[in-house]
C-alpha cells in the first residue's frame, strides 16, 4: 500500500481521484476512509495533504497489523494454505495487485472451500472458484465464509473482487446463496458469535470492539468484517461486501455502512490482502467452517458487501438488501439479511426495482458491455456471473451466444431468444430458412435463351406488348431488367436481357435468379450452336427447360425436326415419352402466346416456387447505370421480403436507402413483393449486374458493410482463385469438394470432340468422374468461359485457340484452359491430375554470370575458362548456358568449379575462378556464362 502512496507523494496536489486510482480504489471509498480518520474531504478533487496520505497510510497499516494480530492467534488454524497465501502476499504488492494475485495463488483455499461447497448448490465450478475467494476474503470472508462456503467463495470471485473489486463483492451476493445458508446457518448472532472463531471474528471483530459482538452478532451474513467492526451489523456489515467489508469492516467503525460499504469495497480490494488474511486466520480454529461462518457473519459483510457497491448504489448495502442485484444473487442476502438483524434494522431498506427484462433477443456473440446493457445491468455485475461460471471476463470481452444464455439465466431472464443473424457482410451466401406457413407463392422468374436470330427479342416483345395492350391504359412499358405479365390472374416475371450470356454471366456472380428457362429454336433454321450452348447453360443451372419453336408462321417452318434434334440433347417432347415440353410459336405474329404462358404457370405449379414476403426484402440486382437526372439506378428483382420506399439497402460493394421505386409499367411503388422487378433510386454509387441485394436495418450499417464488401473484394481479387485448376485439382477432390471433374470441351472437328469426350468421361479416380457441361466444334468463346466459370469448370480446347476475349476473360475469371493437340496428352494430363500426380512444375532461377578472360587448353581436360564472376554467383552444381552475342551456343553442366587448384562449391561475384563445362570445349574469351538452377515452384 505505501507503493502506490509514495509514488504520489512526490507529485504535487495529489487529488483525491488521483490517489484512489494509484490504490485502484474509487474516489468514494478513500472520501470515506479520510471521513472516517476525521479528516473529511469535499471530494474527488480534494487535494490529499501529505498528512491525509499518510492517514490512509496508517489506517491499512492498521487493518495489516490487525490481521497480523488475527493471525497469530488462529493462524494455526489456518492450515498451510493460508500461510502460503500470507507468505505469498507481500505488502508491497499493493491494492491492485493483490486481489489477483490471491486469485491465482489460492489453491488450497479453494481446496478449502470446495469442502465447505458442500452444501452449496452452485455450480460447483464457480463455487470452487468463488468459494476460494470467498476463503480468503473472507477470511472474512470467511466471513461470508457463508457456509457453504459457497456464498462466500463464490461470492467473491476472488482475484476480481480484487481487480474488480466490487465484483467480488457481488460475488460475495451471489455467493450467497450459499451463503444463507450461511446466513441463516447461523442464526444471526451466533453466526457472529459462532461463526467467527475468536480469532477471526476477532480478525475484525477482534480490532473492533463490542462491534463484533455486533458483528457477529449481526446475523448471519453481515459481514463478519465489518459486522466485527460494526456494531449491530449495521449497515455497515452488510453493506460492505464480503470480502470487503471485511478488510475495511475492520477498520471500519460501525456505522458506516454503506460508505464503509463502499469502502470495503475498496478495500476489499485494496486491504483484500488483509481480509483474506483474516480469512485465512479466522479460519483458525474454525477451520472452513468456521470461516464459513463467521464468513457468514461475513457473509454479511458480503451481502453487505455487494451492497457495499449495490449497498451504496443499489441498497446492496442493505441487508437484505438487495435490491436487485441482490436479488439476483439471492435470496441469500436478504435472508441473511433477515437474520441479520444488524443489517436490516439499521439501514433503511432501499427497494431496488428489478429492471431485468423478461425476455432478450440475442443476434449474435457481443461484448460483456453490450449484454449487460441488454440486461439492464452494470457491466460489472455481468463480469461477476460470468466469474461465478468460470469466465474471467473485461467489459469488451465478446461472448459466445451460449455464455449469453448461461449469464441471462443466472440474471433471471426467462427467455433468452436467439435469432441466428445473417452473416451480414456474406450476406449473399446465407440461406435464410423460412417456416413453411410463411411463404407465399410468388411469380416464376423466366429467362429467354437461344440462338442469334432466332426470334427471343421479338418474343420477349409479343409477351410484354400483349400483356400490356390487354393491362395497362397506354401500353407504355420501362425497361427496368425485367416486366412482369398477368394471366389466369398469376404474374409471371420475365428477364429481358435474353440469351445465355446475361443468364451465365448472372450465375458467375452466384444470383440465381431464374426459375424457368425458355429455349427459343426458329422452326426454319433448326438447333444451332447457341441452341446447345443455351440448352447446357440451362442445364448446368439445374433449371426446367421450355422449348418454343418459333416461327412456326413460316411456310418452311418444321417442328417436329426439331423435336427430333433436341433429343439428342435428352430434351425429349411428352408426346415422344419425355418430360419436356414444347410450345410452337410464332413471336411476329403473336400466335400460341398464351399457350406458352399457361406452359410456364404449369411448371411454376409443379415447382412450387415460394417466397416469405414478410421479412427485409433480398434479391440481386439485374441492371445498374448512372443516369443523368436520377443519379445512380438499379434495376432489382426483389426474391424474398418486401423492399419499401425508406429501406436502407447494400447492392454489391454500394449502398443506399431506397429514395424512389417505379414498376415495369413506370409506376410508383411503395413496395415491392418478391419476383416484382423495379428500379430503384437512392443509392451512393452504381453497383453491378448480378450484385446480391439485401434491406438492413438502417444506413449506418449498410454503408458500414458495403464498405467491407469492398475491401474483402479488393483483398480477394489480390489473393486467390477459388476455381478449380488441375493444378489444385486433386486438393479439392481430397478434401471432398469436387464430385464431378465439369470440364467444357472445344476441338477443331466433330471426331475428335467425340474421341475426346469418350475417353475423358471413362476416367474415374476415388469416385470422382469426368463430366462433360458442354462441348462444341471451334474457338474457345467468352461464352465458354463464361460457363466454366459459373459452373467450376476447366476448359479443354483440341487443336482449338481462345478468342482474344475469351483469353483475357479467363485470366480475369481464373479459368484454367488446357490447350493441346495430342488426346493421349489431354487424357493423361486430367488423369493425373485427379490422381494428383502432375508433375511438379520447375522454374528456372539464374544465379550469376561469369565473364570468360582467359582460356587454357589442357590435355586430357581440355578448356578451362578463367573466367570473372561479374554478378551473383555460380555453383558447382549449376547448369549453365554459354552465350556469344546474345545468342545461347551451349547448355549444359558444369564440369568443374576451381579457385586456383582447388574445388569450389561455388565462386561469388568479383571473384576469379577457372571453369570447365561438360561436354563442351568451344569456349572462347568474352563469351559470358550464365548460371542457372531449376526450382521447383508448388503448386
Ligand atoms: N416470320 C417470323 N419471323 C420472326 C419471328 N420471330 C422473330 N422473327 C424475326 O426474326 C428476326 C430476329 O428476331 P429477333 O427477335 O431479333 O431475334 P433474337 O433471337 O432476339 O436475335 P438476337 O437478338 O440477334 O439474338 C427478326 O427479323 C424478327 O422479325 C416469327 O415468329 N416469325
Amino acid at each position: 500500500m505505501t507503493k502506490p502512496q509514495d509514488g504520489k507523494e512526490g507529485k504535487e496536489k495529489l487529488r483525491v481521484y488521483e490517489y484512489a486510482k494509484s490504490l485502484n480504489m474509487s474516489s468514494k471509498e478513500i472520501i470515506t476512509i479520510l471521513k472516517r480518520l476525521d479528516t473529511p474531504v469535499n471530494n474527488h478533487m480534494s487535494v490529499m495533504e501529505s498528512g491525509m496520505v499518510s492517514k490512509v497510510e496508517g489506517f491499512f497499516r492498521d487493518i495489516k497489523a490487525n490481521a497480523a494480530a488475527k493471525r497469530a492467534q488462529g493462524g494455526q488454524q489456518a492450515g498451510t494454505s493460508s500461510a502460503r497465501q500470507t507468505e505469498k502476499r507481500p505488502e508491497q504488492q499493493g491494492v491492485h495487485t493483490i486481489p489477483r494475485q490471491e486469485q491465482t495463488q489460492q489453491p488450497n483455499q479453494q481446496d478449502r472451500q470446495v469442502t465447505m461447497n458442500t452444501t452449496s448448490n452452485n455450480s460447483s465450478s464457480n463455487g470452487t472458484q468463488r468459494t476460494s475467494q470467498g476463503g480468503s476474503r473472507g477470511g472474512q470472508g470467511g466471513g461470508q465464509g457463508r457456509p457453504a462456503g459457497q456464498g462466500g467463495g463464490q461470492g467473491r470471485p476472488q482475484g476480481q473482487g480484487g481487480g474488480q473489486g466490487r465484483p467480488a463483492g457481488q460475488g460475495g451476493g451471489q455467493g450467497r446463496p450459499a451463503g444463507q445458508g450461511g446466513g441463516q446457518g447461523r442464526p444471526a448472532g451466533q453466526g457472529g458469535g459462532q461463526g467467527r472463531p475468536a480469532g477471526q471474528g476477532g480478525g475484525y471483530g477482534g480490532n473492533r470492539p463490542g462491534g463484533q459482538g455486533g458483528g457477529q452478532g449481526r446475523p448471519a451474513g453481515q459481514g463478519g468484517g465489518y459486522g466485527g467492526n460494526r456494531p449491530g451489523g449495521q449497515g455497515g456489515g452488510p453493506g460492505r461486501p464480503a470480502g470487503q467489508g471485511g478488510g475495511y469492516g475492520g477498520s471500519r467503525p460501525a456505522g458506516q455502512a454503506a460508505g464503509a460499504g463502499t469502502a470495503s469495497r475498496g478495500e476489499s480490494r485494496s486491504t483484500a490482502p488483509a481480509p483474506r488474511t483474516f480469512g485465512d486466520n479466522k479460519p483458525a480454529g474454525g477451520g472452513q467452517r468456521d470461516f464459513s461462518r463467521s464468513g457468514t457473519g461475513g457473509g454479511a459483510g458480503r451481502s453487505g458487501g455487494p451492497g457495499g457497491q449495490g449497498g451504496n448504489r443499489r441498497g446492496g448495502g442493505k441487508p437484505g438488501g438487495q435490491g436487485g442485484r441482490f436479488d439476483d444473487r439471492g435470496g441469500n442476502f436478504r435472508s441473511r439479511g433477515k437474520n441479520g438483524r444488524g443489517g436490516k434494522s439499521s439501514q433503511p431498506q432501499r427497494d431496488k426495482i428489478d429492471n431485468t427484462p423478461k425476455k432478450i433477443i440475442v443476434r449474435g456473440s457481443m461484448t460483456v458491455g453490450e449484454l449487460a446493457k441488454l440486461l439492464h445491468k452494470d457491466a460489472s455485475e455481468v463480469i461477476k456471473k460470468l466469474i461465478f461460471l468460470g469466465v474471467m471476463a473485461t467489459i469488451n470481452q465478446e461472448l459466445d451466444i451460449e455464455t449469453i444464455q448461461l449469464v441471462a439465466s443466472e440474471f433471471k431472464v426467462e427467455e433468452v431468444e436467439v435469432k441466428i443473424p445473417v452473416e451480414e457482410d456474406d450476406f449473399e451466401t446465407v440461406e435464410e430458412k423460412d417456416e413453411e406457413e410463411s411463404l407465399v407463392s410468388r411469380a416464376p422468374v423466366v429467362t429467354i435463351m437461344g440462338h442469334v436470330d432466332h426470334g427471343k427479342t421479338t418474343l420477349l416483345d409479343a409477351i410484354r406488348s400483349t400483356n400490356v395492350t390487354s393491362g395497362e391504359a397506354g401500353g407504355i412499358t420501362q425497361h427496368i431488367g425485367a416486366y412482369q405479365v398477368e394471366i389466369n390472374q398469376k404474374k409471371i416475371t420475365f428477364l429481358d436481357t435474353p440469351g445465355h450470356e446475361a443468364f451465365t454471366m448472372m450465375r458467375a456472380r452466384g444470383a440465381e435468379v431464374t426459375d424457368i428457362t425458355i429455349i427459343v429454336v426458329a422452326a426454319d433454321d433448326g438447333v444451332m450452336p447457341q441452341t446447345v450452348e443455351a440448352i447446357n447453360h440451362a442445364k448446368a443451372a439445374k433449371v426446367p427447360i421450355i422449348v418454343a419453336v418459333n416461327k412456326i408462321d413460316k411456310p418452311d417452318a418444321n417442328p417436329d425436326t426439331i423435336k427430333q434434334e433436341l433429343t439428342k440433347y435428352e430434351l425429349v417432347p411428352e408426346e415422344w415419352g419425355g418430360d419436356t415440353i414444347f410450345v410452337n410459336v410464332s413471336a411476329k405474329q403473336r400466335t400460341n402466346l398464351e399457350e406458352l404462358l399457361e406452359m410456364i404457370l404449369l411448371v411454376a405449379e409443379v415447382n412450387d416456387y415460394k417466397a416469405n414476403p414478410n421479412k427485409r426484402a433480398r434479391g440481386t440486382v439485374l441492371e445498374a447505370e448512372l443516369d443523368k437526372g436520377k443519379g445512380p439506378v438499379a434495376r432489382v428483382l426483389v426474391q424474398h421480403g418486401t423492399l419499401k420506399i425508406g429501406d436502407a439497402f447494400v447492392a454489391g460493394n454500394t449502398f443506399g436507402r431506397v429514395r424512389a421505386m417505379i414498376n415495369d409499367k413506370g409506376r410508383r411503388l411503395k413496395e415491392a413483393d418478391p419476383s416484382t422487378p423495379v428500379e430503384i433510386t437512392g443509392l451512393t454509387e452504381v453497383p453491378q449486374a448480378g450484385d446480391p441485394f439485401m434491406v438492413f436495418e438502417d444506413e449506418r450499417k449498410a454503408r458500414a458493410i458495403s464498405e467491407r464488401r469492398s475491401i474483402k473484394q479488393r483483398q480477394s481479387e489480390m489473393g486467390a482463385n477459388s476455381r478449380v485448376t488441375l493444378d489444385d485439382l486433386y486438393k479439392h477432390i481430397k478434401e471432398g469438394e469436387i464430385k464431378d471433374l465439369n470440364v467444357i470441351i472445344k476441338a477443331d472437328v466433330q471426331g475428335s470432340l467425340e474421341a475426346l469426350r469418350g475417353s475423358l468421361e471413362k476416367i474415374e479416380v476415388e469416385g470422382v468422374r469426368v463430366k462433360s457441361i458442354h462441348n462444341g466444334v471451334g474457338a474457345i468463346t467468352e461464352s465458354d468461359i463464361a460457363l466454366a466459370s459459373a459452373s467450376n469448370a476447366i476448359v479443354i480446347g483440341f487443336n482449338v485457340r481462345p478468342e482474344s476475349q475469351a483469353a483475357v476473360a479467363a485470366e480475369q475469371e481464373k479459368v484454367d484452359v488446357r490447350l493441346h493437340n495430342i488426346i493421349y496428352n489431354v487424357i493423361e494430363e486430367i488423369e493425373q491430375a485427379m490422381k494428383g500426380m502432375l508433375d511438379p512444375i520447375f522454374k528456372e532461377v539464374v544465379t550469376g554470370h561469369a565473364e570468360v578472360r582467359n582460356l587454357f587448353k589442357v590435355s586430357k581436360v581440355g578448356t578451362i575458362a578463367g573466367c570473372m564472376i561479374t554478378d551473383g554467383k555460380i555453383s558447382r552444381s549449376a547448369e549453365a548456358r554459354v552465350i556469344r552475342g546474345g545468342i545461347v551456343v551451349h547448355q549444359g553442366k558444369i564440369d568443374t568449379l576451381k579457385r586456383f587448384k582447388d574445388d569450389v562449391k561455388e565462386v561469388s561475384q568479383g571473384y576469379e575462378c577457372g571453369i570447365t563445362l561438360e561436354k563442351f570445349n568451344d569456349i572462347q574469351e568474352g563469351d559470358i556464362i550464365e548460371g542457372f538452377v531449376q526450382e521447383k515452384v508448388e503448386r
